[in-house]
């Protein structure tokens, strides 16, 4: 499982799982059979491995780190219990009420994939494994480290872990991996022993977040959460959360080899239609809300600060020629901000009422999802900002804080700095209404807030 989240939503870690396997290779599998299977199949073991991959294959074990022992979580809320979930296996259902934003899990990695094993593993390397010798290789390696590195109850512990890419009844450590790995940031993933019980649904009610200061994945509630519900994470990326039902089905396939079952995938055609319409719209507003314009074009009142919503661009490029042809314009019209283009903008909507929106979508689509409000509203406070609204910036920073405090908790760094920022437009403001009041050159002031609003944000802050 990764976090191979955010493309449009940079830094943000929204959810999903590394990529286990070639898409050009997934076409030709069934959908039903483990990915190994597909890794494996006749005619590819002629395949050639780069010399550089045999080479370097000797230092692979510094790039797979492993937790000497220990319990697996740091913390486990009393109310969680893993259960027989019926066909997804085993998965975690709560024995109690839960609230929303409560802490449900800490738990640090028992091992951490990165470089040459997450891309092998996970990552764009992943082709070399098609090979047996450097199939076996790898599988010889991790076991070594797993066995000689993570404690014996652990070791057992891992063993026990699902494994949905080997053959029916086999279990290799390459295949647990795979099945159960989350990412951590862009390029390295973890495998945890308790996270790795949670299942995916496509309406999370649970938000987990890498706090890389603590070396810790944090799972908090996303919504109230009733007792016996079970407890899903979202193993994608905000971006593909929001595409339709095809789509999503096609990603997790692909990307994680398994049908998804959730209540969203599994909904009837009307009941699809409607969400489906609804995250199409929800994406729009998202990607509107996250891209940064440059000049504020377009028709409406001049206090106003205007979203332009382009068409949404599908995760697969596996469109027809017409479906092509409105994917290029789309492009063209995102690549044509730079010049100011109005190229691809379908529609264009005052920022309020397509924050509103979108807040409301999540609301009935993602049970509130408080990661992707954080995310809604941090877009348009850095609008805000830019256009020089203090008292809006403020606001909007102060629910971005909130509503990251929810998904991460209130210590999370992302939290703290926009708690930081927020006090600061406070003063600032405050500030400026005595000045105001000292004096009655609104006028003055007006210029003041143009001078002194600009702050500097960490450019990975969301
Ligand atoms: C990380 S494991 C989750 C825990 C696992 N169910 C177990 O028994 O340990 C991921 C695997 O769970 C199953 N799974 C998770 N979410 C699912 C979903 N929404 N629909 C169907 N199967 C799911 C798939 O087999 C997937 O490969």
């Amino acid at each position: 499982m990764l976090c191979h989240g955010a493309s449009t939503f940079p830094g943000f870690c929204l959810g999903g799982r590394p990529a286990f396997r070639d898409r050009a290779h997934r076409a030709s599998s069934s959908r039903t059979q483990g990915a190994w299977q597909a890794f494996r199949a006749p005619g590819l073991e002629k395949f050639l491995v780069p010399a550089i991959f045999l080479g370097s294959f000797t230092r692979q074990r510094t790039r797979i780190q492993a937790k000497s022992s220990g319990p697996a979580a740091h913390y486990i809320n009393k109310n969680l219990r893993v259960t027989n979930v019926g066909p997804k296996g085993l998965g975690v259902v709560a024995t109690a009420p839960l609230a929303r934003g409560e802490l449900l899990l800490e738990e640090a990695p028992l091992l951490v994939f990165q470089h040459q094993s997450f891309e092998v593993i996970f990552g764009d390397l992943q082709d070399v494994l098609f090979d047996d010798r450097t199939f076996d290789l790898w599988e010889t390696s991790l076991k070594e480290t797993v066995n000689s590195q993570c404690g014996s109850e652990n070791t057992a512990k891992f063993w026990e872990l699902a494994d949905t890419c080997s053959a029916p009844g086999v279990k290799t450590a390459l295949g647990i991996a795979r099945t159960n790995a989350l990412g951590l940031d862009e390029d390295s993933a973890g495998l945890f022993l308790f996270l790795s019980r949670f299942n995916h649904s496509c309406e999370p009610n649970v938000h987990h977040s890498w706090q890389e200061d603590r070396g810790m994945k944090v799972l908090r509630a996303s919504c109230s959460i009733a007792a016996n519900e079970e407890l899903c994470i979202s193993y994608l990326s905000l971006l593909a959360l929001c595409a339709p039902t095809r789509e999503r089905l096609g990603e997790i396939s692909d990307r994680f080899g398994f049908d998804c079952a959730c209540r969203a995938c599994s909904a009837g055609a009307r009941r699809m239609r409607d969400s489906d319409w609804r995250r199409e719209r929800l994406s729009q507003l998202c990607a509107a809300l996250s891209k940064e314009e440059h000049r504020d074009h377009g028709v409406g009142r001049a206090d106003e600060i205007r979203l332009h919503l382009r068409k949404r661009i599908p995760l697969f490029f596996e469109v027809d020629e017409e479906g092509r042809q409105e994917l290029e314009s789309s492009l063209q019209g995102q690549r044509g901000l730079e010049n100011e283009s109005f190229a691809g903008v379908v529609e264009s909507i005052d920022m309020s009422t397509g924050l509103r929106e979108a807040v409301a979508l999540l609301d009935e689509e993602l049970h509130g999802h408080p990661a992707a409000r954080a995310l809604l509203f941090f877009g348009a406070f850095r609008r805000a900002e830019a256009a020089r609204r203090l008292s809006a910036a403020k606001s909007l920073a102060k629910a971005a804080w909130n509503a990251t405090s929810t998904a991460e908790g209130s210590t999370s760094w992302r939290a703290q700095w926009l708690q930081v920022e927020s006090e600061r437009l406070e003063h600032l403001e405050q500030k400026l209404e005595q000045r105001k009041e000292e004096n009655q050159q609104g006028a003055a002031n007006d210029q003041a807030k143009t001078l002194e609003i600009g702050c500097v944000w960490p450019l990975n802050a969301f």
